[in-house]
């Protein structure tokens, strides 16, 4: 199957270590590729180049099989996209806005803008300078998803929403991708991505350090448990057997254990003889995964 997108071996240094770095990946038709990483990892840089702002200094970017540098124009009737910062006419009222944005796309009808408008409970009569960050992200998403582009780029699209708003967001996604949509996101929220992206590649200081299938995290053969036991001496007992206990907390007695789904059967009997007093699964988190790359400082700008 060709890619959607295309990112070659792609560099841009600024210098002092800042910029993207030999960067390549693909992605596919009808999946939902996140971008993840903190402040200043390189995201928007590569975003900048899928849209033909930017010139690679080395290695190329293509969609749809077609120049990213050398044919903007051809690749974007076929994508919406919202940038990471966004900046309007501001004398302009949101209808007005998206009106002419409507003209120059020569789109038929607002019919699907004005379903977007109230799913996001957006009041567009207003101008766009006055707006509020959050509503002028919402305007922004409108004018990504309103012509019902086959390739939707989004660079941070949730920074400013609430968390009702983040939601409808994630909605919004998941059904445009049930409609065969491409999309590609940049996010720094754990959540967002793992509840929309099918793959999800993890960007440290300019290069990708891994790509993650989701439904892998999700569905992770080595599972973790917590176990709550009403005295230290079950702890023991079990601690005997065959499994790995470790303890993380005295009152009341508390062990994580990890095993493999295989082992399961197996915990289960070594408890039926003790006295617990409550089992939880830990599930293995994108954010989990996302911490073997990044130490405790850099993760305080996830
Ligand atoms: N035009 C430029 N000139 C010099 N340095 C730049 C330029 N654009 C970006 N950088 C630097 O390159 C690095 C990557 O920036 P980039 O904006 O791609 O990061 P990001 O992952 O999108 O971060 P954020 O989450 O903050 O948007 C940063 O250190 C940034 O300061």
């Amino acid at each position: 199957m060709k890619p959607i997108i295309s990112v070659s071996h792609l560099t841009k240094d600024y210098g002092e270590h800042r910029g993207v770095f030999d960067l390549s990946f693909e992605t596919r038709q009808g999946e939902v590729f996140g971008f993840l990483g903190p402040n200043g990892a390189g995201k928007t840089t590569v975003i900048r180049h899928l849209l033909g702002f930017s010139k690679p200094q080395t290695g190329s970017c293509s969609i749809l099989g077609l120049d990213c540098w050398t044919q903007p124009k051809e690749i974007q009737r076929h994508i919406g996209y919202v940038p990471g910062e966004i900046a309007f006419p501001e004398h302009l009222t949101g209808y007005e806005f998206l009106e002419q944005i409507s003209a120059l796309r020569q789109m038929q009808s607002l019919d699907r803008a004005r379903e977007l408008i109230a799913m996001f409970e957006i009041d567009a009569r207003g101008e766009l300078k006055r707006m509020s960050k959050g509503m002028k992200q919402k305007i922004a998403l409108v004018t990504a998803f309103m012509h019902d582009p086959e390739i939707i780029i989004l660079d941070e699209p949730t920074s400013g929403l609430d968390p009702l708003m983040q939601s409808r967001f994630i909605a919004l996604i998941n059904s445009e991708k049930a409609r065969g949509k491409s999309i590609f996101m940049s996010s720094h929220m754990f959540e967002e991505i793992e509840k929309t992206c099918d793959r999800v590649a993890i960007i440290r200081q300019g290069q990708i350090v891994d790509t993650v299938v989701m439904d892998e995290i999700k569905h992770a053969k080595r599972k973790t448990f917590e176990i709550k036991f009403a005295s230290v001496d079950d702890a023991t007992r079990l601690a005997a057997g065959p499994f790995d206990v470790q303890l993380v907390d005295h009152a009341p007695t508390t062990v994580r254990i990890k095993l493999a789904d295989s082992q399961l059967n197996q915990l289960l009997q070594a408890l039926a003889s003790l006295h617990v007093l409550a089992l939880t699964e830990i599930k293995y988190s994108l954010e989990q995964h996302f911490m073997q790359y990044y130490g405790s400082e850099d993760h305080a700008n996830v």
